[in-house]
């Protein structure tokens, strides 16, 4: 597994805004979309591509164009989803599945509620974005889910991780193509499973729904 840590002062201005907790929701959704287009410039570095030929008003070229199948980006709602437009800014001929995932807060395991991928993902490459990963549970199930449909390689962008999840998320996922890109690398998880510092729960502070 891969793992890059976006060594920015911008994402971590940005993210210092986002874990104040007394930053608004509008705020933290405008943050949260920022904050992703940052980090898919360093997640979609190894996007497939194929050469394009083209003519500039002064003459012929050949650029590139991202290849089909498309890449297909999977927001793990709720939280996922406020990173979505960010993301699909920056790729636009991107799919979009969602996954739906809740965890519950005594076992801390993740319940499945949604799904809606493409039957077939052979040959494709998946960018998965959720906020935060925590004790890696749900992001483990994430990608089990799109390896079992025939995923090539798996990128996961989270804004912040915990120690203890990276780790269970690289064993979980060994000998598989997984790459993770990270806003920030936090100390530990607490008792109750949340990242410290962290910025509490994502989906609460994103939509004000608990
Ligand atoms: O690494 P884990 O321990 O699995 O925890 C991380 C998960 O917790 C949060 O979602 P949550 O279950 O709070 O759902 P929500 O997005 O609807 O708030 C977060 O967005 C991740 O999906
Ligand atoms: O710190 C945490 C852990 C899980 N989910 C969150 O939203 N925040
Ligand atoms: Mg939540």
């Amino acid at each position: 597994m891969r793992v890059h840590v976006a060594d920015h002062p911008l994402v971590t201005h940005k993210l210092t805004v986002l874990r104040d907790k007394t930053t608004p929701s509008p705020t933290f959704r405008a943050l949260t979309e920022e904050l992703v287009t940052l980090l898919a410039y360093e997640a979609t570095r190894d996007v497939r591509t194929e050469p394009l030929d083209i003519d500039t008003p002064v003459g012929p070229t050949t650029g590139l164009a991202i290849s089909n199948p498309r890449p297909l980006v999977v927001p793990i709602l709720r939280a996922g989803l406020g990173m979505l437009e960010g993301m699909v800014k920056l790729v636009p001929t991107a799919e979009v599945g969602f996954l739906g995932m809740v965890r519950n807060e005594q076992t801390l395991q993740p319940d499945v509620y949604a799904e809606r991928l493409p039957d077939d993902l052979s040959n494709r490459q998946c960018f998965v974005l959720d906020p935060m990963l925590a004790t890696g549970g749900s992001l483990i199930a994430a990608i089990d889910y799109l390896f079992a449909r025939g995923a090539v390689d798996v990128t996961a962008i989270c804004l912040i991780a915990a120690p203890e999840g990276l780790d269970a998320v690289a064993k979980a996922t060994e000998g598989r193509e997984v790459h993770i890109v990270l806003g920030a690398l936090d100390e530990k998880l607490n008792e109750l499973g949340y990242i410290v510092p962290g910025l509490g729960d994502a989906g609460d502070r994103l939509y004000g729904l608990v």
